[in-house]
């Protein structure tokens, strides 16, 4: 079975996915874009990606598309402990620029500035991407903030270890595919929960409040309510919602059908377990 993962080799996404797949075929893509459309053309059965971070927040690429690919769904996600490193190539001494995934760059900003504050950064597509392309570039004097494995696979110079800006670090990241089935993984499991993506009826005090009942009166449990916008223009929004619990109650599997005849459109995106990973 072929999974699409966000590469190269050493990306924070391949060690999740290696972890979760160990026997099968990871194939490496260059965005998360391509992730999803590696599913959506049946190039890979399922991609894992990644969805949040406990310091930065929700990585906006995966929920923009959640939304807007159809028959995707989410089977399992996992939440893995993140440790950023800088590193250079060890025929240079010293850099002149910093480069790494956004993510990476915005959970390592304090210490960025505070140790080399003139030093400019750049977005680049991947943390393990951007040690690759210092390793094939000894001339350039850049630095990349990669993961351990990223410095050992392409050769490169630790210079400052565990440079997040909290010492909690997590990523959540999740399997999604065409299929619209549960992962039962061997890890230690710490939730489960249903994915929903909402939009409201038109415009109207109260339009929320009236989404949010459906849910309370049934007694379901939100963990997590976040707002997106929906690109048609300011103030217009979809809501990413989870659910905990056991999906197959009635009452909640019916919550779709009164959301629905308020004039909110509300997609399954999936239900699935959560479980912890190790770094
Ligand atoms: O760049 C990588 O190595 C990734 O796998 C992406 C990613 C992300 O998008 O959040 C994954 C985990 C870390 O939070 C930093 C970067």
């Amino acid at each position: 079975m072929k999974i699409a993962f966000l590469g190269p080799q050493a990306s924070f996404t391949q060690l999740a996915c290696s972890q979760i797949f160990p026997a099968e075929e990871l194939v490496p893509q260059s965005s998360i874009l391509d992730c999803f459309n590696a599913v959506k053309n049946s190039d890979a059965e399922k991609a894992v990606v990644p969805l949040e971070n406990s310091i930065e927040g929700t990585v906006s690429m995966t929920l923009d598309y959640l939304y807007q690919f159809d028959e995707i769904f989410i089977q399992s996600e996992v939440i893995m402990p993140i440790s950023h490193h800088l590193m250079i190539h060890p025929e240079n001494e010293n850099f002149e620029k910093i480069i790494s995934h956004p993510q990476a760059l915005a959970q390592t900003f304090h210490f960025r500035i505070n140790k080399y504050g003139n030093i400019p950064s750049q977005d680049f597509s991947s943390t393990s991407a951007s040690a690759k392309l210092v390793s094939e570039n000894p001339q350039d004097k850049i630095a990349a903030i990669a993961n351990h494995y990223a410095a050992k696979l392409y050769g490169l110079k630790i210079i400052d270890e565990n440079i997040q800006d909290f010492e909690q670090n997590h990523t959540r990241f999740i399997v999604i595919s065409k299929k619209d089935e549960t992962l039962q993984l061997n890890f230690k499991k710490t939730s489960e929960k249903t994915s929903l993506l909402i939009t409201l009826p038109e415009d109207h005090a109260g339009g929320l409040h009236q989404v949010l009942s459906v849910f309370a009166w049934r007694k379901m449990n939100l963990s997590k309510i976040e707002s997106r916008t929906l690109k048609t223009g300011l103030g217009n929004y979809f809501f990413y919602i989870n659910v905990e619990g056991n999906w197959e109650n009635i009452l909640y599997k019916n919550s779709l059908e009164e959301l629905k005849s308020i004039g909110a459109e509300a997609k399954f995106i999936g239900h699935y377990n959560e479980y912890e990973l190790e770094d």
